[in-house]
């Protein structure tokens, strides 16, 4: 079929690809600090800190003014709105903070879920409302890339073929319009970890995911070389009795993506999802080991298992800023290192390190 109504112009594509392949670029992956006021929230109530405005500036300032060195781990940065516009102490944008170590700043763009009725309580994400100004303003406030989340869960009569095609399509349509105004979508079709099933049946799921939601991105003419995937690893449910080890998970993951996502995506930057930092890093370093062809980076863009050990170590106090800043450093450096499929296992990780980081039913 003759192409006949371009959706971009080849100086926004080029753009697009430059701005996915610098998040990608060799060992780089992605610091998730997108975290709402909500789930900021609970993060900070298990180190017995108030929500506020202030400490949640405090906490992502000591994460933003880490040493340089920190950009051969960390490509792009996710931010919430809230931090696109906040400041260190000295008064400098933290965006600007992160833009003068060559970080990609990035947006939070999907507004939470709402229920689709007739489902065994099954969500779509709200957000597209409004979503083109948005972007636009965003981009001039100096964001670069986009990224919005849609829940798909295992359970009886999940994933639904209305929740599969709802949502793939919405991540579509929300891809396509963060292209239409300079930003790269990053793609995130989550299969959440709740439930007792097996990596097979998880495997499932996510190739039928995976599938639908790449037809859905061809159908709105969305510009594969500009996005970014971030999924799932395919694991276990996390109540589930069986026990894989980082190299079946491996197989499993890299079959289901070799299955269904294009070449022409640059990169595929995994979730965390509740996995301890220890197991998100040994997992991606044996997916990058994975005997399988493949075509894309395969890298990180970890909320929880990026910043667990840090959030320890600080606990609310000034005074706790090195060893933050050092917990961080050591979990960029890991997971830079397993993006390489270089990570050796040292044995002497923190007890942070390997605790599970998982919530049930985690939304926002
Ligand atoms: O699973 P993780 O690695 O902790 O976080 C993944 C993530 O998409 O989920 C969170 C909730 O939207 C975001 O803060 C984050 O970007």
């Amino acid at each position: 079929m003759a192409y006949q109504f371009p959706a971009l112009t080849s100086e926004q594509k080029k753009e697009l690809s430059e701005i996915a392949q610098c998040i990608v670029a060799s060992g780089k992956g992605i610091l998730a600090a997108d975290e709402s006021v909500g789930t900021m929230g609970s993060r900070l109530q298990r180190i017995k800190v108030e929500n506020t405005e202030e400490n949640r500036r405090q906490f992502r300032e000591i994460l933003f003014t880490v040493d340089d060195s920190i950009s051969q781990s960390i490509g792009g940065v996710i931010l919430f709105h809230e931090t696109l516009y906040q400041k260190d102490s000295q008064g400098k944008l933290f965006r600007d903070i992160l833009k003068k170590k060559g970080i990609v700043v990035g947006i939070k763009l999907d507004q939470g879920g709402a229920p689709l009725a007739g489902t065994n309580k099954e969500t779509t994400i709200q957000g597209l409302d409004g979503l083109s100004e948005r972007c636009a303003q965003y981009k001039k406030d100096g964001a670069d890339f986009g990224k919005w989340r849609a829940v798909l869960k295992i359970d009886n009569q999940c994933p639904s073929h209305l929740a599969i095609q709802e949502n793939a399509n919405t991540l579509a349509r929300y891809a396509s319009i963060c292209q239409q105004n300079g930003l790269v979508p990053i793609v995130e079709p989550e299969v959440i970890a709740d439930g007792d099933h097996d990596m097979e049946h998880c495997q499932y799921v996510t190739e039928k995911v995976l599938a639908a939601v790449y037809k859905a991105l061809n159908d709105h003419h969305v510009y594969l070389e500009g996005t970014l995937l971030k999924p799932n690893m395919v694991t276990a449910g996390h109540a589930s009795t069986k026990k894989y080890t980082p190299e079946q998970v491996a197989m499993a993951t890299v079959t289901a993506l070799y299955r269904t996502v294009p070449a022409a995506v640059p990169g595929i930057c995994f979730l965390s999802g509740g996995m301890s930092e220890e197991d998100a890093t040994l997992n991606l370093n044996a997916i990058n080991l994975c005997p399988l062809p493949k075509p894309w980076k395969l890298s990180f863009s970890y909320g929880r298992a990026l910043q667990a050990s840090a959030l320890a170590a600080w606990g609310g106090k000034a005074t706790n800023k090195k060893a933050t800043q050092e917990a961080f450093m050591k979990r960029a450096l890991a997971n830079c290192q397993a993006a390489k499929g270089q990570y050796v296992h040292t044995g002497s990780s923190g007890a942070a390190s390997t605790q599970s980081l998982f919530t049930a039913c985690y939304t926002y």
